[in-house]
């Protein structure tokens, strides 16, 4: 009887959960958050097709265990340390742009407030803003290519550096000049620091997202790249169709108006008087289906980034 009885105390004793604490809950979501974000991050870059072939090898190694087969597994031991090596190497642009985009997060930007990020005030001026818009649809009504990035928190030096400086308060003669054809500045972007043109003929990084329309061209590609390599935003002019699209967080808004395009670089101009403003014009303005999610924003945050994919989505125009 004792022996049954303390079997079944054993066995009830191993079926009870153990106890869970606080931090295990912690440790538990903390683990999903980011497994989740690894398999996000898979799934966005050619990472999904590697784990598609490791899936495949891993098979393969599992047939030549049971089978016994000793030199493939051999071969598959000696490989597994050159192979993680040889994954960095290829892999190295793509585990650069997750690092940066987690250091942009903004769970981090309360932890990582340096001084020498920007002034948080207004982050360009009225008369910027309205140069800008005013040159984009200029651009576009005569059919004249323009890629213009207009920086934010992240610093844009380093694709500046590979372009012509400028140096010059912004103005909407001066960005339509910059793009004019067969002018030595039209090639590449134009850089926007605050209220000056930083420099003209930047070369961008192209994005090598699988989901940019196949009738878009570098243009555009460059546009997605550099919203994925940094929190700006950039405007594209077609030279091919006159339409305006704008990029930002890796998404491309295709065919905006200029009240779109307004209230975007209204919500990046930081300027706290003018959330109320936006507030008192969004009552005002009734927007279109396509204005919708940009009107409802004081800011331009991953929010609105992520309603920008919905937005995108509804379009369904790639
Ligand atoms: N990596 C890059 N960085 C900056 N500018 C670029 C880059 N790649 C292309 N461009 C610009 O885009 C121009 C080529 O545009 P292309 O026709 O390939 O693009 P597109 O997206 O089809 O745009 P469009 O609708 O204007 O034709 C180049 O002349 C150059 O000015």
């Amino acid at each position: 009887m004792d022996v049954i009885i303390s079997f079944f105390k054993d066995y009830v004793a191993w079926l009870s959960l153990p106890k869970i604490w606080i931090t295990d809950i912690i440790e538990i979501l903390i683990i999903a958050f980011v497994i989740y974000h690894v398999i996000r991050w898979v799934k966005q870059t050619r990472a999904w097709m590697l784990l598609k072939g490791l899936i495949v090898l891993l098979g393969l190694w599992f047939v030549a265990t049971i089978l016994n087969l000793d030199v493939i597994i051999y071969i598959f031991y000696k490989s597994i340390n050159v192979g993680i090596i040889a994954l960095i190497i290829i892999f190295q642009p793509e585990f650069r742009k997750a690092l940066e985009k987690l250091g942009q997060n903004n769970i981090m930007t309360p932890i990582f407030y340096f001084s020498d990020s920007k002034d948080k005030n207004e982050r360009f001026s009225n008369e910027s803003l309205n140069a800008i818009v005013k040159a984009t649809f200029q651009l576009a009504k005569t059919k004249t290519g323009a890629l213009v990035v207009i920086e934010k928190d992240v610093t844009l030096y380093d694709f500046e550096k590979t372009g012509i400086a400028i140096d010059s308060l912004v103005s909407s003669q001066l960005l339509i000049n910059i793009f004019e054809h067969n002018t030595p500045l039209h090639d590449g972007a134009v850089i926007i620091r605050g209220n000056r043109i930083a420099a003209a003929t930047c070369y961008l990084p192209l994005s090598d997202n699988m989901q940019i329309s196949k009738d878009l061209g570098t243009r555009h590609r460059a546009a997605v790249g550099i919203s994925e390599a940094s929190d700006s935003l950039t405007i594209i002019v077609s030279e091919e169709t006159g339409k305006v699209s704008i990029a930002m967080g890796g998404t491309l808004i295709r065919n905006v108006d200029g009240d779109y395009l307004k209230s975007q670089l209204v919500a990046m101009q930081n300027r706290v008087a003018d959330v109320k403003k936006i507030k008192l014009w969004k009552r005002r303005f009734k927007p279109g289906k396509d204005n919708i999610q940009a009107n409802n924003q004081s800011n331009v945050t991953d929010k609105q980034v992520n309603r920008w994919k919905e937005d995108e989505h509804e379009r369904k125009v790639d």
